[in-house]
């Protein structure tokens, strides 16, 4: 019942639908929907509000303008116009959006009301409403026959719009001209009536007022009794009824209308009742027809509705897209902006730059044009001097033309003159080929001599080495640290570095001259000398610690300048060995040569000092006891008795024991130094050593010291325990400072017992040792000061003499050996008589005119006058070393070799002669640069004091008996 109700109410909705189609069709020229359109069909049509607007204007036409002055562009505005026009005249309205989406029913309702409003005769209200509008012009007025319902309705509406038409035709005027009084139409004049019926103002009158006419004059007539209606009156009364009856007829045909609708719609319904009940009481086939169409509806309609959604996604994606769209077109604009800006900014930039270009180059043009002037001034000048000089010129040419002339003249002089020259000249041609022959025999005698002379000059210098060894010079070795990987960028200190010790610090804190300073050693490594090219420097040195020599080397230098790394070196490999592993390694290989011969016992001592404390490297024991320093005289050498004395045997066992020693050093980090040394390490090597054939025993001391850093306090920015440390370390290094400035005073007093360090040394600088100092140079210009100062102490350590080393040799061949030093020294004079007899005659050869004199006879013989002669022969080294000879080694390698020769030993001997006296003379003075006049000569007995800077003689200095070594703490090396 349900669906048949919900199905008749559907038929309802398509019927009143279907009317308001038809009824908008006979309106509406341009209306062509079929009658059974459905509501999404006549939704279509009517939502953009435009057929509403036609509607109403064609119903009330100018209804809209005074609605908001007429249609709008916007659907909506059109929709409300209409609504407004619906609303005043109080019909049903509706929603804009029923119209865009809701139910027809109610616009279907609302078109209808309007239909049916206008349609049952509703003029007056229209007229009463389109009276309010404004006036518009007049609509053309059919005249043709009779008029159908619609056009006459409309033609009402017109007219009833139109009141200017004629002053009876205005609403006002008509009712004006249909309310007389009482008796009044019978008065009107025929001119009047007649005016009024051709004028149509009838047509215009409302049915009401025509009926009042009738009533009037009806009323007026039964008043009058007479019944005596004049003829205009009734010709009036009778058009008036005519219209009456006009319009009635027109009610009655729109009524028929109406009905033959109504009926045409009862025909619908029936039909559609029928259509019902045959589908009420269809067969199941009809309804599942029905049912398959219902659903064949729905699919339809669920397919529409997911186009729909497609289409509303296609929107909003088409939307999203257009987002997307306008944002890159946005972000386009923005960077076109950013573009442009920037493209303005390099416009601007180019125009300044232009400008600089365009005023540079005017200057250079300027510049070009003033130079161009100044050329050209040139040019004349030069003309002028050319000029100038051209005159000046041949004046010097005639000048010179009449001094040849002169010459010419001259020389023809001078030829006969010639002529009588070579005449004498022949004759003493033959005089002088006399002479030369003898001068031949002299300079065969010569030339035998020369070729002798580079031999002897050999001779002279490993002479003067020894010489220098007797005098116990310490050695200074200078040592340049290369820059170290990262320091690249940094600038050396270090000018220039010669050949024979010499070595330029320049200083860019100071200007001109005072900016550099030169500083001579015994030799100076450059940064690149690899560790065994500086070993074999020194090698002679250590290997007499084997013939019973104290040798001590130590290296000083400020924090990081590469101490340790030549004393022990940069890692255990066998390139990277320092002095330390190196000399060990040697001492055991000669011990091994020399083994048929000599039996040798070496052991290791290893103390650092720490703070002023002397502490046992080479000990387990952590907390250790003070050790003392015994006075150097101690018989058996050692200067720390009580530290550990290990016995080693081979190389293998030296490492380990460095690295024992290496460990337990106390190193800690400065700010020059990332590992630096905080004390002063002191590797002490005894050996002692037997001659198997006679018996005689040697004891050689090797002290193989790293002294701690020597830069100043504040530049290594130590505090707390760091600046104790470093406060020690200064006081010991200035202390070792003191007993070397002591030393090279010579003063009586040397004040070793100020610090452990001196004390340590005190054997090696004070005693017979042969001592040899590196110093250490950072080469970077930061560390300028610290290396001039410490180029300074070097130097004077180079300065200080200790005196002949002396070998701790016991046997009874001392006093052999004395005799040989003895004989070596009178050699030594006698060589350096013939190079002084060498270098005079070189002299004379260079001027063979000098040679002989006036009697003939040779100055090489007059060179010399007989005291000096004298002095010459008698003259002697008076020192009689004995270890001189002694440092001959096996394996021929002695200490005294040129190794160890000071620079000016390898000076050309003109050279030397230029300078001063003679390296002989030089040997012959005393400290004071007085002659030696009264040494004794080299036969004579061996004097109890050396001559030169020796601080006691040998014989004082022998030892006394045997080798007393207290017998040591002896550690096996684990
Ligand atoms: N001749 C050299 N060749 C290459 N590198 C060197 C040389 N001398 C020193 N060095 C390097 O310079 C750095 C400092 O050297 P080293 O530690 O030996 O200085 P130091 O004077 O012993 O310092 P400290 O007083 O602080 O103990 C180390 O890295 C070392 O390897």
């Amino acid at each position: 019942m349900g669906t048949f109700g919900g199905q008749f109410e559907d038929f309802h909705a398509d019927d009143r639908r279907a009317e308001v189609i038809d009824w908008l069709g006979g309106l509406l020229p341009e209306f062509d929907l079929p009658l059974d359109s459905s509501d999404e069909e006549l939704r279509e049509y009517l939502i953009d509000g435009t057929a509403l607007c036609y509607t109403a204007d064609k119903l009330m036409p100018g209804v809209l303008e005074g609605v908001w002055g007429g249609y709008a562009s916007d659907h909506r505005s059109n929709v409300k116009k209409f609504l407004s026009v619906v609303a005043e005249m109080g019909l049903p309205g509706f929603s804009v959006k029923d119209l865009e989406e809701g139910s027809m029913s109610s616009i279907v309702e609302c078109l209808l009301a309007l239909r049916d409003n206008v349609s049952t005769g509703l003029g007056e209200n229209m007229s009463n409403y389109a009276a309010k509008t404004p006036s518009r012009p007049v609509a053309p007025v059919s005249t043709q026959g009779r008029r159908s319902p619609g056009e006459d309705r409309r033609r009402v509406l017109w007219d009833a719009k139109s009141p200017q038409r004629s002053p009876l035709l205005s609403g006002q005027k008509t009712n004006e001209v249909f309310q007389f009084k009482r008796g009044q139409y019978t008065d009107i004049p025929a001119a009047k009536i007649s005016e009024m019926i051709q004028s149509n103002s009838l047509d215009n009158a409302p049915t009401q007022s025509l009926l009042r006419v009738v009533n009037g004059i009806l009323d007026e007539s039964i008043e009058r009794k007479r019944g005596e209606i004049p003829h205009r009156v009734v010709y009036l009364l009778r058009n008036v009824v005519q219209e009456i009856e006009h319009r009635i007829s027109i009610q009655a045909e729109h009524i028929r209308n109406q009905n033959n609708i109504i009926k045409t719609r009862e025909d619908k319904y029936r039909s559609k009742i029928k259509a019902l009940e045959t589908l009420v009481n269809g067969t199941n086939e009809e309804n599942e027809m029905a049912i398959n169409r219902l659903e064949l509806v729905k699919v339809e309609k669920s397919k529409i509705d997911e186009r729909r959604k497609l289409g509303e996604q296609d929107m909003v994606r088409l939307i999203r897209e257009k987002e997307d769209a306008e944002n890159t077109v946005n972000n386009l604009r923005q960077e076109i902006q950013v573009m442009s800006k920037m493209f303005e900014e390099y416009r601007e930039q180019m125009e300044a730059k232009t400008n600089q270009m365009e005023e540079h180059l005017t200057l250079r043009a300027k510049e070009a044009e003033f130079l161009l002037m100044q050329s050209k001034k040139r040019i004349e000048e030069v003309e002028t001097a050319s000029e100038l000089q051209s005159q000046l010129w041949s004046k010097k040419a005639n000048t010179f033309r009449s001094f040849m002339d002169n010459q010419k003249l001259s020389i023809k002089d001078i030829r006969i003159s010639s002529q009588s020259i070579k005449q004498e000249m022949f004759a003493l041609q033959m005089k002088w080929r006399d002479e030369i022959s003898n001068i031949g025999l002299d300079l065969k005698g010569l030339v035998d001599a020369a070729e002798n002379y580079h031999g002897v000059l050999a001779e002279n210098q490993k002479l003067f080495n020894e010489v220098q060894e007797l005098k116990g010079n310490i050695r200074v070795y200078c040592r340049v640290r290369p820059f170290l990987p990262g320091q690249d960028g940094k600038s050396t200190a270090v000018d220039y570095i010669g050949e024979n010790g010499e070595i330029l610090i320049s200083n860019p804190s100071k200007q001109g001259k005072d900016g550099y300073r030169m500083f001579k050693f015994n030799k100076v490594f450059n940064t690149h000398v690899s560790q065994a090219e500086v070993f074999s420097d020194i090698q002679p040195l250590i290997r007499s610690v084997l013939d019973g020599f104290n040798v001590c080397i130590f290296a000083y230098g400020q924090t990081g300048s590469g101490k340790t790394y030549t004393m022990s070196g940069p890692g255990t490999s066998k390139e990277d060995w320092g002095v330390n592993y190196r000399a060990l390694n040697d001492l055991f290989d000669i011990s091994l040569k020399r083994r048929n011969t000599f039996s040798y016992e070496v052991e290791v001592q290893m103390v650092e000092i720490y703070n002023e404390q002397v502490r046992d490297l080479l000990s387990n024991d952590i907390a250790q006891k003070r050790l003392g320093i015994w006075s150097t005289s101690q018989p058996n050498g050692l200067v720390v008795p009580d530290a550990s004395l290990i016995p080693v045997k081979s190389t293998s066992d030296v490492l380990d024991l460095m690295e024992i020693g290496q460990a337990n050093r106390a190193v800690g980090s400065t700010a020059l130094n990332e590992r630096s040394s905080r004390s002063h390490s002191i590797l002490t090597v005894h050996v002692r050593g037997l001659d198997v054939k006679n018996g005689s025993t040697s004891r050689g001391c090797l002290h193989l010291i790293d002294l701690a850093g020597s830069e100043r306090v504040e530049r290594s920015e130590a505090t707390g325990d760091r600046l104790k440390e470093a406060q020690h370390i200064n006081k010991s290094l200035s202390a070792l400072g003191d007993v070397i400035f002591a030393l090279a005073q010579k003063n009586a007093h040397v004040p070793y017992r100020n610090s452990k360090l001196t004390q340590v040394l005190q054997s090696s600088l004070g005693g017979q040792a042969k001592t040899l100092m590196f110093v250490q140079v950072n080469p970077d210009v930061e560390s300028c000061s610290e290396t001039i100062s410490t180029l300074k102490f070097a130097e004077r350590v180079s300065g200080v003499e200790l005196g002949a080393a002396r070998s701790n040799k016991e046997g009874k061949d001392i006093k052999d050996l004395l005799e040989q030093v003895a004989s070596l020294k009178d050699t030594i004079s006698r060589k350096d008589m013939e190079i002084e007899q060498l270098q005079v005659l070189k002299c004379n050869v260079k001027s063979p005119s000098s040679l002989t004199d006036k009697s003939g006879s040779s100055l090489v013989k007059q060179s010399f006058t007989a005291s000096q002669q004298n002095q010459l022969i008698s003259g002697s080294i008076g020192s009689g070393e004995p270890e001189y000879e002694d440092n001959a080694s096996d394996d021929g390698c002695s200490v005294g070799e040129t190794e160890y020769s000071i620079g000016s030993a390898s000076e050309p001997a003109a050279d030397r002669t230029q300078k001063g006296p003679s390296r002989l003379t030089r040997f012959f003075l005393t400290k004071n640069g007085q002659p030696a006049a009264s040494r004794p000569k080299p036969k004579e007995p061996v004097p109890k004091t050396t001559p030169i800077g020796r601080r006691s003689s040998i014989a004082s200095q022998a030892p006394t008996g045997a080798f007393s070594i207290k017998p040591p703490k002896k550690r096996v090396v684990p």
